[in-house]
Formats: C-alpha cells, structure tokens, sequence
C-alpha cells in the first residue's frame, strides 16, 4: 500500500480541527483540573480536553504519571484506532501526538488498531450508522493501519529522540483476542457485568435512539468491546490510562466502570477501604493487592476459612515453590492442587535412588533417555532440582514429613508419591 499516511478526517466534532477540541485523556485514577507537570504542560498546549474521572479518589491522575511517585513509573496508556480505512487520518495523528508526549516522558504506549472493533462499527459521535465493511476488507486495512502506526513510530524515535531514550511503543490489533473469544464464552463471562440502564444512558446511544434509522445490536455492543478491551490490556500490560478522541468518553466509561467493579460487587468490604486499596495500587501495582485480596474475600465467602487456608497454602506451594507449603499439605490437597499428577503409592526401600524413584513411578522412560533426563536438569523432586540419578532419597529433603514428594518432569509433569512403611 503506498497510501499517504494521514487522510482528510471529517468526523463531526471529535478529533476533527486540532486546535480546537482536543484529546481526550481518561484514566483509571482520579483527575482534578488542576493537573502538575506531565499533565499541565499538555493542557497548556490544548492537547488534552477532559481527564476522566473528574471526581472520586484521592490519588489524582497527574501524580500517575509523576517519576517522582514511587511505583508510578512508567504507566501504560492506550488508544485505539478503528481501520475503517487504509490509512491513518489527521484525527488518528492527534491521539497519537498524545501518546508520543507519554513515550517522551518515558512511559510506555500502546496504538491498538481495531481490526475486531472497525467490524462493528463505533456509533459515537455519528448519526447515521456506518456501512459495513467486509471482514476482508477490515483486515487489509487493519495491515495498512498497522504499518502506518509503526512507520510513525519509527520516524518520531529516529528523528526526533536524539539518543533520549523514551518508553516502549507497542502496536497491537484486537482481533488478536477476539478471534479466538467463543461468543457464548465471552457474554456469558462478560456480559452480565454491563447493566443495560448504563449502557444506553450514553450519548452515542441516546442519539442514534432517537434518529429515524435507530441503533443495530452490533453498533449497541461496539462499546462492550471497547471496555473489554481496556479490561485486556489493564491484565495483560497494566495499562490504566486510555486516550481518546471527545467521542469516545461513554465507551472508555464503559472500560473504567467494567474494570472498578469487583471489589465493591464481590466483598462487604467498607468504601473507604477500597479506595484506600485501589492507592496503594497505584503505588506498588506489582503486589497485585486488590487482585490478592478480592480473591481472598470471596474464597472466604464461598470456601469457608478451611478453604481460603487451603488455598494460600496451595498457592504458596504452586507459586512461590515452598517446600514448607507442601510439607502441611494432605494427600488429598496435593491431588487436588495438581489435578493432572499421577498418584503413586510406594515402598521405600532402603537405598532407594532418585532414578529408582522416577522408574517406579512410571515418570521417565527406561534406558539411557531417562538416565539423561535426570542428568540434564529435567527433573524435580519438592521443586529442588535431582541431577544424580543415584543419589539416594533423603528423610526430610526429598521426602517431606508427611510422607509425600512432589516429583516434577519437564514443566509440568507432576507425580505424588506417598511412601508406605516409612
Ligand atoms: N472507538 C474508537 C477506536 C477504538 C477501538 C478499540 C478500542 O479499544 C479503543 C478505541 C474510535 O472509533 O475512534
């Protein structure tokens, strides 16, 4: 394709007169007007119209972007690109400016091109719907959509980075995720997190209601797939921050909404203390404590406190390798923790060797292959790596004291082993 990069946009009153609207900067934090550094200076340029959400929480957006804000830094910010065309317009270029400035402060961006939304057709910000367009045909675009994002990337960092190294910048195609999401899997998954009051109180919708030509059921849904895409990228690449162009607030509310849901919903937790949750979040995002404790809530509820001890115990085991974690476990939980593992019970007689051990558990195969199994490092006994085929099993190392060992071939091959007569 030797298109130009950009074409004419002539979207209503979105992203089309640079200048005079603006991007849209929505986050899964709290904004105040009064936006510091980062933040400010876009402002100043008249780059970024709104921040979302305007009011809530006490950790303000600008501060998520602060380097000086321990575990702040870098964030992931988004924004997605619907290849209605085969080429990127003037309006794609000003979202992607947008990204640019977060690259520059070295946070890392993501240009994700619509290749499964650009299918349906976003309704935002248009009277009429779309026509649609063939699944081939959204494809190619998609590839020229992609190259395009790529080529624009590559000439901002080689011409204008001068050895400044700046964050990552990612090109990515939701169909990448959609392609292989069962329809029933993902309503019955994801749908009933979305209140239909809710999704048609936005403008988009409300508008095309009231138009003479009405609304289809795949233009209604457009905005599920965007929040689910912004659910996507929040798990797989901690992004919390989409852009977009003015149109694109009720689908990236959609998001935000789908994404705060859970602890509210799933636990009895006070307010105060999920907002105190979600601040120590945006510090220390690694330790996943929401995620920890929206688990711990409702194991507790569903599983009993039996249960939830089993599961940390389980989780400790399977996670973080503890020995200590395998040693309290019963025959019964070690089953249930690794459900595919063979179960073998069997006599220690004295002498008995790693290789013995693998051979009687039927773990590798006979002759020098299974010898050199152990040799080369494909095996594990209580997640400590065997490389001597003859050592003999230890009391206490390689049988725990609950009489058991956890045996682990390749990466994920279990076998339990409880020893009789100890
Ligand atoms: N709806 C956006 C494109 C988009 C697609 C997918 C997303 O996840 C985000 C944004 C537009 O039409 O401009």
């Amino acid at each position: 394709m030797a298109a130009p990069i950009f074409r004419c946009f002539s979207r209503g009153q979105g992203l089309g007169t640079p200048g005079l609207s603006g991007v849209l900067l929505l986050g899964l934090r709290e904004a105040h007007s009064g936006a510091q550094g980062l933040l400010a200076m876009q402002k100043a340029r008249g780059l970024f119209k709104e921040f979302f959400p305007e009011r809530g929480t006490k950790t303000e957006l600008p501060e998520l972007f602060d380097r000086g804000t321990a575990g702040n830094f870098p964030q992931t910010i988004y924004c997605g690109f619907d290849p209605t065309a085969d080429s990127l317009h003037v309006g794609h270029l000003l979202a992607l400016l947008g990204l640019f400035h977060f690259q520059r402060a070295g946070h890392n961006v993501i240009a994700l091109v619509g290749g499964a939304t650009a299918r349906l057709g976003d309704p935002s910000g248009r009277t009429k719907e779309r026509e649609a367009l063939e699944a081939e045909r959204v494809q190619s675009n998609a590839r020229a959509l992609r190259q395009g994002l790529k080529a624009l990337a590559a000439n901002h960092q080689q011409l204008f980075a001068n050895g400044r190294t700046w964050g990552n910048f990612t090109v990515l195609d939701n169909s990448a995720w959609y392609q292989k999401q069962d329809l029933v899997d993902f309503l019955a998954a994801v749908g009933g997190h979305f209140r239909m009051g809710t999704l048609l109180s936005r403008l988009s919708v409300q508008t095309r209601l009231k138009s003479p030509e009405g609304m289809s059921l795949a233009e209604f849904l457009y905005q599920v797939l965007q929040a689910y895409d912004f659910y996507y990228l929040f798990q797989h690449y901690r992004c919390r921050v989409q852009l977009g162009g003015s149109d694109q607030l009720g689908n990236i509310m959609s998001g935000y909404e789908f994404i705060h849901k859970y602890l509210k919903l799933f636990t009895f937790l006070p307010l105060p203390e999920i907002d105190h949750i979600m601040q120590l979040h945006v510090k220390e995002p690694e330790k996943r404590a929401p995620q920890k404790r929206l688990a711990t809530e409702v194991t507790k509820l569903v599983h009993g406190q039996e249960g939830l001890d089993s599961a940390k115990r389980c989780t400790q085991a399977l996670y973080h390798s503890s020995i200590e974690a395998l040693e309290v476990m019963s025959d019964q939980e070690l089953k249930e923790l690794f459900k595919e593992a063979s179960f073998s019970e069997l006599v220690l007689d004295p002498g008995t060797s790693v290789l013995d051990t693998c051979r009687k558990a039927n773990a590798i195969p006979g002759g020098p292959r299974g010898y050199r199994m152990i040799t080369e490092g494909g095996v594990s006994i209580n997640h400590r790596q065997v490389t001597n085929p003859e050592s003999v099993l230890v009391v206490g190392q390689h049988i725990l004291k609950n009489g058991l060992s956890l045996l682990k071939i390749g990466k994920r091959n279990f076998y339990i082993i409880k020893w009789l007569q100890l």
